[in-house]
């Protein structure tokens, strides 16, 4: 009886869509006006005492498990929770519990190693049934709004590389280069003598057998180590994805890093989610489950470590809703493959990834996060970028 009471109130002011719900005890509630779109159906009742500390965690939990079942499409639920977290969250509520984990966790070297390998090296089949061929992994850029995401995703290595203004014949680092789109196409189009750094085993095999295949041996070189450990200088950096992963405590650390592998007057173009209202650090499920280390810095955090540095920012360019449209196709090919994945990886693990792809759509629409560019420079001397945008989009 408690437990629907409370339940009762949370859910009269968690939405502000209607949502149908039915309990555990088969009985069935409407909330909110007009005609529901979305059924959620508690099959057991939640803890509640661990639902009060951390909301997120249990009802993810619980929806892996399926005592929560979701009819309708959950990005959906979620955007409508987040717009009225401010109105749920309260003292009177008694859900006062954090939307942001309170885990410390360590970043030496062998422990980031283990947390990058939990995620992607679960397989490249895995990340090939629902990528695009690209493999690329992170936010797409929508040059034209009917781009199919493999061409938002080669639009998007464009925009990176065309920011860097880069000459041909010069040398390129990638931290943390993924399945290797980016250091390829530096080195087939941009003519430029490129590196990339990764520490999982899988991205490193499958980027050689691309370089391999299209024979840059000579222009193209992958290195399976942690980005701390490069003692070389760059004519220019790019890292996309990848601060997400150095935690809090390294950040500042992390932008240094940039500088010193920058050769002086170098440019960087650093691409990474940064947090607003609830985004800033890390929701417990995405770091209990998905991302172990996770951390996404404010935006103002990550410019006060750039200045810090002593990099001059050059331009930052926020592409919140290119990311929302990006997680809206992996999870639209996810959900194409969802029953195949079911039976190779298990229910819990297919559910826990259609809830994380559409969980952070949802958490860019809600505008928690964005995902921003910034395009820094070693030094403020010797600067050679033209005055105005244009060169950024000449391709567009
Ligand atoms: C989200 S993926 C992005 C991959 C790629 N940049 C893309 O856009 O598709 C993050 C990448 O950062 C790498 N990474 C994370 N921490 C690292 C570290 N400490 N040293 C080297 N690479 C790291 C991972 O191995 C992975 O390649």
């Amino acid at each position: 009886m408690l437990q629907k009471k409370v339940l009762n109130k949370l859910l009269a002011s968690a939405f502000d869509v209607p949502v149908m719900v039915t309990y555990w005890d088969g009985k069935t509630e409407n909330y909110g006006e007009g005609l529901p779109q979305i059924h959620i159906t508690f099959n057991k009742k939640l803890d509640l005492k661990r639902m009060a500390k951390v909301p997120t965690l249990e009802l993810a939990e619980a929806y892996m498990k399926r005592d929560i079942e979701i009819d309708g499409s959950i990005q959906e639920l979620v955007t409508a929770a987040y717009r009225q977290a401010d109105s749920f969250l309260t003292d009177q509520s008694g859900f006062t519990g954090s939307l942001i984990s309170k885990f410390t966790s360590s970043h030496d070297k062998e422990t980031s190693k283990e947390d990058i390998q939990s995620h992607y090296d679960i397989g490249n089949d895995f990340y090939k049934k629902w990528l695009d061929s690209t493999m690329t992994y992170s936010c797409a850029y929508w040059a034209h709004d009917d781009m199919t995401l493999e061409e938002a995703q080669i639009a998007k290595v464009h925009h990176i590389l065309d920011k860097l203004h880069a000459e041909p014949g010069k040398t390129l680092l990638d931290i943390g280069s993924g399945w290797g789109t980016l250091i390829i196409t530096a080195a087939q189009e941009y003519g430029l003598d490129s590196y990339g750094v990764t520490l999982s085993q899988e991205q490193y095999d499958y980027t050689m057998t691309c370089v391999k295949e299209l024979g840059l041996e000579d222009k193209v070189h992958v290195l399976l180590q942690d980005y701390r450990d490069i003692d070389q200088q760059f004519d220019y950096i790019t890292s996309v994805g990848m601060f997400e992963h150095v935690g809090k405590d390294n950040l500042a650390e992390y932008f240094k890093d940039v500088e010193k592998y920058l050769v002086p007057n170098g440019r960087a173009l650093i691409h990474g989610i940064t947090g607003q209202h609830y985004g800033a650090g890390v929701d417990p499920f995405i770091e209990k489950y998905i991302f172990p280390g996770g951390y996404i810095p404010n935006v103002v955090e990550n410019v006060t470590h750039v200045l810090d540095a002593g990099l001059q920012l050059d331009d930052l360019e926020p592409l919140r809703r290119h990311y929302q449209k990006t997680l809206e196709h992996w999870a639209d090919n996810y959900h194409k493959v969802f029953d195949e994945t079911v039976s190779e990886y298990g229910e819990e693990f297919a559910r826990m990834w259609d809830l994380y792809l559409q969980a952070c759509a949802a958490s860019f629409e809600a505008g928690n996060i964005d995902v921003m560019q910034f395009l820094l420079t070693k030094g403020a001397s010797g600067h050679d970028l033209p005055m105005n945008r244009a060169f950024m989009t000449a391709r567009d």
